[in-house]
């Protein structure tokens, strides 16, 4: 296994402690939640029982694939743990998300989940929040006028770049799970989250952001000199 998804499953596993028998989970989406997945599939087989809600088809499917038991979040009610990756995590467990595209549903899982916690290489733990664009999710209608109002909050919250259309690998716009499309704002540096996060969401036809505030409870970080478990107040 390549060195980067050695941390990653490390990461997985070690969050796979936090589960429980009995424990309605959320399951995030991307290469690291993938790595969970598979080694909950494995506890499952042994005899585990967890009622998984999937953040994305991609997670439905693998998790349909294993054989562990899913539902919809209406089915399950309120969760006890979430387990997602993350494409930033910066102080305070203010995390970017929204790599892979599944936002809404990781926001909205992460929200119904008694407990959200991250799991990550150590790469993805950052000083100040922004390096890695961020997702806005948005409608399919007047795109580019959304994506102008989008530039003027992002300027009055004190960041600024390029917005970018997400695109899949032939050219076409990138359509998430929910049939809206993804703007990515390359900002560079985010100095005010919250400020950002309050003037995005204010847009007309953004669906949700990528900045997931107070929402991480846990982070494990797995990195070359062995894996820390951080939480709100420690980092
Ligand atoms: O937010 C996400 C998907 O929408 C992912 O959790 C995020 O992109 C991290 O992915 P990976 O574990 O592959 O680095």
């Amino acid at each position: 296994m390549a060195p980067a998804e050695d941390l990653k499953r490390r990461a997985a596993a070690r969050a796979l402690e936090f589960v429980t028998d009995g424990m309605r989970l959320g399951l995030g989406t991307g290469s690291t939640a993938r790595h969970f997945v598979e080694l909950l599939a494995e506890r499952v087989r042994e005899g585990l029982n967890v009622l998984c809600v999937p953040t994305s088809e991609q997670t439905l499917q693998q998790a349909v694939d294993l054989g562990v038991p899913i539902a919809t979040l209406d089915e399950a009610g309120p969760l006890d743990l979430c387990i997602d990756g993350a494409d930033e995590v910066g102080p305070g467990l203010a995390l970017i998300k929204g790599g892979g595209g599944a936002l809404l549903r990781e926001k909205i899982v992460a929200r119904a989940a008694r407990e959200m916690v991250v799991i990550a290489d150590a790469s993805k733990k950052v000083a100040v929040l922004g390096r890695f664009p961020l997702p806005v999710e948005v409608v399919d209608f007047g795109v580019s006028s959304i994506e102008r109002s989008l530039a003027d909050a992002i300027r009055e919250a004190g960041c600024a770049g390029p917005l970018a259309l997400r695109r899949d690998g032939d050219g076409h716009a990138f359509v998430t799970d929910q049939g809206h499309l993804i703007i990515d704002a390359h900002l560079g540096r985010i100095a005010d989250p919250v400020l950002l996060a309050q003037a995005v969401a204010q847009v007309p036809g953004v669906v949700e952001h990528g900045l997931f505030l107070g929402l991480a409870s846990r982070a494990v970080l797995a990195g070359t000199d062995g894996i820390v478990v951080l939480d709100r107040t420690s980092f």
